[in-house]
């Protein structure tokens, strides 16, 4: 006999904003506690009536891989915060839907592939260097992570998409993007907006940042379709590769979903990488030992030469602490899905037109999948720990057919940077706790200040022990 699927609970909140000023105060909280007092499948509402916004939230690995993967078909990607997104950033794959998305995801996935990700290896080890090398002549030696690891990430994510034009491409990015995300971010949470045509001094602030990324991005589309014709040697940045992007089923993509495409992987490559590179250092800052024994392995398999992708299947302790960190800090904290049609989620009935949202943040804290989940524990990713637990108890990347297309390229620029910095430095002297900024990724809102000091070269013999 089918079971009735089970009605789902729903949060107390006040009378008349319901939970808005927890979710306002401490969002993450609010939904770890949700899990903890109701369960892994819960609704909490916000906002006075009339205005009442309910979202359901599914924190079980099985729930959020029927979110993303199983029942995928029933989840879009149309709630207000992506339709903000359409506007600003325009149609890119973040946020494109249905034909849309699957035809730019057949055209974009071939450049993402293990093996074409590669090729970026010596750009992101080139920039990885000259932070050491700004690091060195800053004689302070107290660098701030959070700072540094966020002009990192755009510095490679620009060389990649433009090559030899990323320095003035990444000074606009790094002046315009911040501005755009909180913009879209803010209208995102709003139940009401005033139109964005209106000339109040935040539309226009946001007009201007858009205008500036579009001529950066048009007048580099231009040139590069304009060498192209004049049979200059075809560059190799991954604008280029953009343009040439074919499909036997698609037609090439036109200037304006080129520039889309461009913010999407600008918005969605740096603050992302960023974030998790912070986290990571922190706490192998915070944690000696761990520190300690990841250096020693890396120092064993390089011997104090630059890493190469060839390299990182020798470095399993750099992958562990990266996913440990990935797991206590996921970068997006929540991924957004409206519910097309009524679906029975975990047991638990969401209704149609139903905002959905899965958490990383919480279902990576779950006391189900992680024992003491709090604790920073990298053994947690052995090959024998990770076959024991759901495959959506860690998801960081996102899963099913809206999953990051830029995880294996996430994943090779910080292992290298990792691998390169730990080989370099010891990092010390970090603050016991980090207040966290949460919007669409989360962040460090401070400082994120440790002290670094060079390890010296690695002798022979401490090479030999290694092994
Ligand atoms: C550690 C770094 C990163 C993290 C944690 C991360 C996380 C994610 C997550 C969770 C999603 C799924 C969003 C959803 O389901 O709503 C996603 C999608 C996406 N990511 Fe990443 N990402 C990272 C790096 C990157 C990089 C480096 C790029 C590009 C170069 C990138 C490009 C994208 C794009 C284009 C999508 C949309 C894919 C689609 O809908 O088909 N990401 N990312």
């Amino acid at each position: 006999m089918e079971t009735k699927p089970t009605e789902v609970p729903a949060v107390d909140g006040l009378p008349l904003l319901a939970s808005l000023l927890d979710l306002r105060r401490d969002p993450l909280g609010t939904y770890e506690r949700a899990r903890r007092e109701h369960g892994d499948v819960v609704r909490i509402a916000s906002g006075p009536p009339g205005l009442r916004t309910t979202i359901h939230f599914v924190f079980s690995a099985a729930g959020a891989q029927q979110v993303l993967a199983g029942q995928s078909a029933n989840f879009r990607k149309d709630d207000r915060f992506s339709q903000e997104m359409r506007q600003t950033f325009g149609n890119g794959l973040l946020s494109s839907l249905d034909d849309d998305h699957i035809r730019q995801r057949r055209l974009l996935s071939p450049l993402f592939t293990k093996k074409r990700v590669a090729d970026y290896a010596a750009a992101v080890c080139d920039e990885v260097d000259a932070l050491c090398a700004e690091w060195e002549a800053d004689r302070d030696g107290r660098p701030d992570l959070n700072e540094d690891m966020s002009r990192l990430t755009v510095r490679m994510i620009t060389r990649i998409l433009f090559g030899s034009d990323a320095e003035q491409a990444a000074k606009v990015v790094r002046r315009c993007m911040p501005a755009l995300s909180t913009y879209t971010l803010r209208r995102g949470l709003m139940p009401l907006n005033l139109p964005r045509s209106f000339p109040t001094p935040a539309n226009r602030r946001a007009r201007a940042a858009q205008k500036e990324l579009h001529a950066l991005c048009d007048r580099l589309i231009e040139q590069r379709r304009r060498s192209a014709t004049s049979g200059d040697e075809a560059g190799t940045d991954l604008l280029t590769l953009l343009i040439n992007a074919h499909s036997d089923e698609d037609t090439p993509l036109t200037d304006e979903e080129l520039r889309d495409q461009v913010l999407v992987f600008l918005l969605a490559g740096a603050d992302t990488t960023a974030t998790s590179l912070t986290f990571t250092m922190y706490m192998l800052a915070q944690h000696q030992n761990i520190q300690d024994s990841v250096r020693d392995e890396v120092r064993s398999v390089l011997a104090g030469r630059r890493p190469t992708p060839a390299d990182l299947d020798a470095l399993p302790s750099v992958e562990r602490v990266l996913k440990e960190a990935m797991r206590l800090y996921p970068a997006a904290p929540v991924l957004i899905r409206r519910a097309v049609r009524s679906t029975v989620v975990d047991g638990y009935a969401i209704p149609a037109g139903a905002y959905v949202y899965v958490s990383p943040w919480v279902t990576h804290r779950h006391p189900s999948y992680w024992p003491d989940p709090e604790r920073f524990a990298p053994e947690r990713f052995r090959p024998e720990e990770e076959s024991r637990r759901p495959r959506y108890a860690w998801f960081p990347l996102g899963g099913g057919p809206r999953s990051c297309i830029g995880n294996h390229f996430a994943m090779l620029q910080m292992k290298l940077a990792v691998a390169t910095l730990l080989q370099r430095y010891r990092f010390t002297g970090t603050v016991p706790h980090v207040p966290l900024e949460v919007g669409v990724t989360i962040r460090a809102a401070r400082a994120v200040d440790c002290t670094l000091s060079p390890v010296g070269r690695v002798s022979a013999d401490t090479l030999s022990r290694s092994r």
